[in-house]
Formats: structure tokens, C-alpha cells, sequence
């Protein structure tokens, strides 16, 4: 399967789903040949460059509308046969037209144990709400921000005294495990999203 990865910034979600796809061993079903960023020079970028991986830039700056700036970006991932979207650090919220025409094939990664603390500042809230479990989730993208059916997640404690930062980087090592996985299991069908929006596991 033909994937394309979304990102915003450092990129080492994408990192990691680099090096369990290109590693021959792991016989993937799943190729990354697109990396799409809506910002300039991240780090991202140049890890899809390390690798040997096309990228773009999109900027949703110079997009009249969200709308547009979706409708460009889907543009190119047909124009490059991709199959699945891996949302990686992608910050921008995507329509629900742009969604429905992914419905099945876009995965994203949250940092935190969804349901709880959905959002873009998920390590902030489980610290303030004093949580001494927290992780990461997997899920198919809906049009509900966090809210598509769960594929994958791992647990981190959290510790007195962490900070966003400390909570963020303890989580980040459990979602390089989980994400290529998650991934895996779309790519070789292992798992398909059902009509009733909940996961089909086709074993
Ligand atoms: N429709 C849909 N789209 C998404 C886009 C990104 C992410 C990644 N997680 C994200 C969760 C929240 C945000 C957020 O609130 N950003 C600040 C507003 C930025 C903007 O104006 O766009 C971004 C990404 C998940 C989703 C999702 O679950 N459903
Ligand atoms: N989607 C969230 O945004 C962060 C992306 O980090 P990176 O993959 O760009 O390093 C990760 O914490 C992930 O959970």
C-alpha cells in the first residue's frame, strides 16, 4: 500500500514509521513515497528527504479557505496513488468533505488515552487533571477532531512534577511502537473500518 504522511513539524511519528517501512526484515505492506507538511522548513522534512522520500509543501496560508487548501492536498495524494494518510503531527483540522473521501484510509496519532483529552494540548490537560496514567492513541480519522474509532494505544505513567514536555517525550516513546503497528494492520488488512464506524478485525 501506497502511504502519504501529513506533518506540521519535528516528525518523529514519521521518523518511525520510516524505519519500520524501510526496513526489509519487517517485510511491510505499507510504502511511504509522499511526505506533505503545511509548513516550511521542519524537521520533518528533512528526515522524508534522509530517506529518500518525495515531500511537499502545502501552506495553508496561501489558501483562500480550508476547503481549498484540503482540495489541494487531496489533489496530490491521488495524483501519487496513495492508498493510506498517516496524520503525524499534522496540525490543521481537515473538513469532513476531505475526511469522507479518506473514510477507512487516514489514521491519526493523539497523545493521550482517548476519550479523555481530546484536542491539541492533550499532555496540558492530563496533567491538570492530575491523571497518573496517560499514552497514546491511534485512530481512524472522523470528522469529530479525536473522535474516529480506536486502533491502537499504549500507557505511560505520569509522574509528580512532570511537565508537558517531560509527559510529551515519555509519550512520544510508546507512539513510535504503536504507530507502525497500527499502520501495519491497516496496510495488510488485518483491520478495516466497518460501515457502523467501529473497527472490523479480519482474522
Ligand atoms: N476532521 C478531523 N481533522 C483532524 C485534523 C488533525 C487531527 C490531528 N489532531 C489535532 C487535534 C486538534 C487540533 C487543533 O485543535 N488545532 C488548532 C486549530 C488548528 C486549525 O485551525 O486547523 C489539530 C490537530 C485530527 C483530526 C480529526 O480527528 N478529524
Ligand atoms: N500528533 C501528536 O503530535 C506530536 C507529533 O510529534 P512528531 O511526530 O512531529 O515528533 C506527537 O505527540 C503526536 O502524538
Amino acid at each position: 500500500k501506497k502511504v502519504g504522511v501529513l506533518i506540521s513539524g519535528s516528525g518523529t511519528n514519521l521518523q518511525a514509521l520510516i524505519d519500520h517501512t524501510q526496513n526489509k526484515s519487517h517485510n511491510s505492506a505499507a510504502e511511504i513515497t509522499l511526505v506533505v507538511s503545511n509548513k516550511a522548513d521542519v524537521a520533518g522534512l528533512t528526515r522524508a528527504q534522509r530517506a529518500g522520500i518525495k515531500t511537499l509543501v502545502i501552506k495553508h496560508e496561501e489558501y483562500k479557505s480550508r476547503k481549498d487548501f484540503d482540495a489541494a492536498v487531496h489533489e496530490q495524494l491521488v495524483l501519487h496513488g496513495i492508498d493510506i494518510v498517516c496524520l503525524a503531527g499534522f496540525m490543521r483540522i481537515l473538513t469532513g468533505e476531505f475526511v469522507d473521501k479518506w473514510t477507512g484510509r487516514m489514521l491519526n496519532i493523539h497523545p493521550s488515552l482517548l476519550p479523555s483529552f481530546k484536542g491539541a494540548h492533550a499532555q496540558k490537560l492530563a496533567i491538570e487533571a492530575g491523571v497518573r496514567i496517560s499514552g497514546c492513541s491511534i485512530h481512524f480519522v472522523s470528522e469529530e477532531v479525536d473522535g474516529g474509532a480506536l486502533i491502537a494505544q499504549e500507557s505511560v505513567p505520569v509522574y509528580p512534577g512532570d511537565t508537558e514536555a517531560t509527559l510529551a517525550e515519555r509519550i512520544k516513546t510508546v507512539e513510535h511502537i504503536a504507530y507502525p503497528k497500527a499502520l501495519e494492520l491497516l496496510a495488510s488488512e488485518r483491520i478495516q473500518l466497518g460501515t457502523d464506524g467501529k473497527i472490523v478485525w479480519n482474522w
